[in-house]
């Protein structure tokens, strides 16, 4: 966990549009928080090897620039699964970092076991990083005691936020505009969502679209092989069947970085 990494001041200058507002005045202003979709992929659009196996793509160069993107938001969003296999920091490791942002963990089944050993409250501890909060379908009464206290001793805490089960699965499966909502009535102004597959697809959705303000994608030159996490949405089809087209970037820039480059763009117009 020493790890430092660092990041110049020009690639910082580069992605500044791509970024939440730094000024208050603008931040006041949204009625929901800024939306980053940002993950690394490779050339066969896998997150990872398989659904338990936290998988290197990015080089030291654009490892760095997701470092800094975590500095400029005030949340990072991961899903359970991702928890479950990469046991993350979720911090930012850039020398000198003022702020850290406050992991967001999509837990709407109760699936995670907070451990103080897991790295999240290691961070935490060592003041490099804030504990998470987790959101959660499940009622207050069926939430874990020793869960609540390691949290809050942390200055976590869980959230419950409205929940729908699905009829296939029978899970319980959140709106992204309540997950949103329960973000901004905690005063978390910018989010990264970081993945893993399945909330990435999820919130590709087109029915959420339009809450992604900016997209960010590290792709490395490698490809994972078939049996991979995929960022790959739910098919979208016109009215007679024919698939359509899910989602295609606009105002797109690339930058190398390493031997890696960087895919930034918006969903919007
Ligand atoms: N390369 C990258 O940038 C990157 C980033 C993050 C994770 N990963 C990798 O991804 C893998 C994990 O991905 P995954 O797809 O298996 O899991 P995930 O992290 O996407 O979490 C899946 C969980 O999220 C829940 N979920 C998704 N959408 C939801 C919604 N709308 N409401 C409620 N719950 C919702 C699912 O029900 C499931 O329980 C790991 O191997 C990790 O290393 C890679
Ligand atoms: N940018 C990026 N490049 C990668 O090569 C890679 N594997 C990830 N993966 C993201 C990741 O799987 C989750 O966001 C972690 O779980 C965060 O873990 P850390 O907080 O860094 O400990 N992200």
């Amino acid at each position: 966990m020493s790890e430092e990494l660092t990041f110049p001041a020009e690639s910082a200058a580069l992605l500044e549009p791509r970024l939440p507002p730094k000024s208050d005045a603008e931040e006041a202003l949204r009625s929901r928080p800024f939306v980053t979709l940002t993950f690394a992929t490779s050339l066969d659009s896998s997150l990872s090897l398989s659904p338990g196996v936290r998988t290197r793509l990015s080089g030291p160069g654009s490892k760095a620039m997701t470092h800094y993107l975590r500095t400029r938001h005030s949340a990072i969003l991961v899903g359970v699964s991702t928890v479950l296999a990469d046991d993350p920091a979720l911090n930012c490791r850039i020398a000198g970092t003022a702020s850290q942002p406050r992991p967001i963990v999509i837990d709407a089944n109760l699936r995670w076991t907070p451990r103080r050993s897991d790295k999240v409250f290691e961070v935490c501890r060592n003041s490099v990083g804030l504990a998470p909060f987790i959101l959660t379908g499940v009622d207050e009464s069926s939430l874990p005691r020793e869960s609540i206290e390691l949290l809050h001793e942390h200055g976590g805490k869980y959230i419950r936020i409205p929940a729908t089960r699905s009829e296939s699965t029978s899970r319980l499966r959140f709106d992204w505009n309540d997950i949103l909502a329960a973000l901004q009535a905690e005063g978390l102004s910018s989010v990264m969502v970081e993945g893993g597959g399945q909330i990435i697809n999820s919130l590709l959705d087109p029915a959420y679209q339009d809450l992604i303000d900016s997209v960010i994608v590290t792709i490395a030159p490698t490809w994972l092989g078939q049996g991979g996490v995929v960022v790959s949405p739910d098919r979208v089809t016109d009215t007679t069947g024919v698939p359509l087209p899910v989602a295609r970037l606009s105002h797109v820039s690339w930058h190398p970085f390493g031997e890696d480059v960087v895919l930034c763009g918006t969903l919007r117009e």
